[in-house]
């Protein structure tokens, strides 16, 4: 088992990996201060896997608890189903003390934390993530939200969990294209923050797909550690968490485009990765051998390097929406190297439109 900690003070909070987490769990929730009634949320896919046998354990550490299953996929991730969660916390009486559990991937985790973090105006929330990309992303830091329509996660907060537990034996039922999806976000960490880690990826490539016990908990432990350290030098991103960002200015407007169903985030992300790439290659920042590294790792995870179905003037038109986007400036976090990066807000139009449009498929 390892714990990696998001240091904020009073907000501070563990993230324990392993396998079999169950008493973890019950201890700690043995050991707070919790009101009885509970509500568990987890997705189609997810629940009938898992959600009786986490039920019964927070059951057998004294929960009075209630599932509530919302349809899998980013879909769910909208103000429409936040109100049915809503519904059902107050029908079954939930109080400011009543802890909210997400069991499930980035979807149930940023729509449970957002819930969490409106409903009586904030309440205990515990991610218990079961994708790849949620064990090594989004269960960690407190972004939480939901999408609209004119954009992704344009309504949501900044809500820390107070514990995420993730149990890797939950992934053997992950598919594939998941753990390849989860592996967008990892190649990112390696990008932004730390070189050893990306040849890490690339030297054990067969390895990490394969989630082997060793590779796998080295690379989600390793990912917590980079993002709990970002995270706990900036948690409301005013400068140096936008680094976490890198890939996703081209992504968010890839998964508007595409209605949010044709790519998973994480593919979005590794398509908006080898975008930023070929800017900060058109910017003078790195070599083509640099980015041609990075596009090789990309391919080799069994990513997309192209979009289908997007068109350039609708998308250079979405990055405005971009939460980096301050003052009609777009703050592009582009590369420097493998494992450094910087913000730059004077990228010319053209050489956005011309590496937007090289992400396209023809
Ligand atoms: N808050 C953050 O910091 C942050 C970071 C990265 C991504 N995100 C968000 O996370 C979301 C993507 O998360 P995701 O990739 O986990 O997508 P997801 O939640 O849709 O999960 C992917 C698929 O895998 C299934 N699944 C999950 N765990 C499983 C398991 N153990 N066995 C079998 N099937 C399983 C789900 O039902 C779903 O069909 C996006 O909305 C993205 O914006 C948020
Ligand atoms: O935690 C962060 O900070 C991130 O940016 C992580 C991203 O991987 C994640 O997709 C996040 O939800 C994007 O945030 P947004 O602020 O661009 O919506
Ligand atoms: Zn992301």
């Amino acid at each position: 088992m390892r714990k990696v900690k998001v240091d904020l003070g009073e907000k501070s909070y563990h993230i324990v990996i392993g396998s079999g987490l169950g008493e973890e769990l019950q201890r700690f929730i043995a050991a707070a201060d919790f009101s009885r009634k509970a509500l568990l949320v987890t997705d189609s896919n997810v629940g009938p896997l898992y959600g009786q046998q986490i039920k019964s354990l927070l059951q057998e550490a004294g929960l009075c608890v209630e599932l509530a299953e919302i349809p899998a996929g980013e879909r769910s991730k909208c103000l429409a189903v936040a109100e049915s969660l809503y519904t059902k916390a107050i029908e079954l009486g939930l109080d400011r003390r009543s802890p909210i559990f997400a069991l499930g991937g980035g979807v149930v985790g940023d729509l449970t934390g957002f819930v969490a973090a409106t409903y009586m105006r904030g309440v205990p929330f515990i991610q218990l993530p079961t994708s790849l990309l949620a064990q090594v992303d989004s269960s960690v830091g407190g972004k939480v939200a939901v999408n609209h329509a004119l954009g992704k996660n344009l309504i949501g907060s900044f809500y820390q969990p107070k514990a995420v537990f993730m149990d890797l034996s939950l992934m053997r039922t992950l598919p594939k294209r998941e753990i390849a999806t989860g592996m967008g976000e990892i190649i990112k960490y390696g990008v932004i923050y730390d070189p050893d880690f990306f040849s890490f990826l690339e030297q054990n490539r067969q390895a990490v797909l394969n989630l082997e016990p060793d590779a796998a908990t080295h690379m989600i432990a390793r990912s917590c550690e980079i993002k709990a350290d970002v995270v706990s030098q900036d948690e409301q991103e005013a400068g140096l968490r936008r680094i976490l960002n890198f890939g996703h200015t081209m992504a968010h407007a890839i998964e508007r485009e595409t209605g949010y169903v044709r790519y998973n985030h994480g593919e979005a992300v590794a398509i908006g990765m080898i975008g930023a790439a070929d800017i900060s290659c058109r910017m003078g920042l790195i070599s083509e051998s640099v980015k041609q590294r990075l596009i090789d790792l990309v391919e080799r995870m069994h990513l997309p390097l192209l979009a289908d179905g997007c068109d350039v003037d609708a998308m250079y038109h979405d990055i405005f929406h971009d939460k980096k986007t301050v003052g009609g400036k777009v703050n592009w976090v582009l590369m420097t190297g493998i494992g450094s990066v910087i913000c730059r807000d004077d990228v010319p139009e053209d050489v956005v439109r011309q590496a937007m449009a090289a992400r396209i498929s023809q």
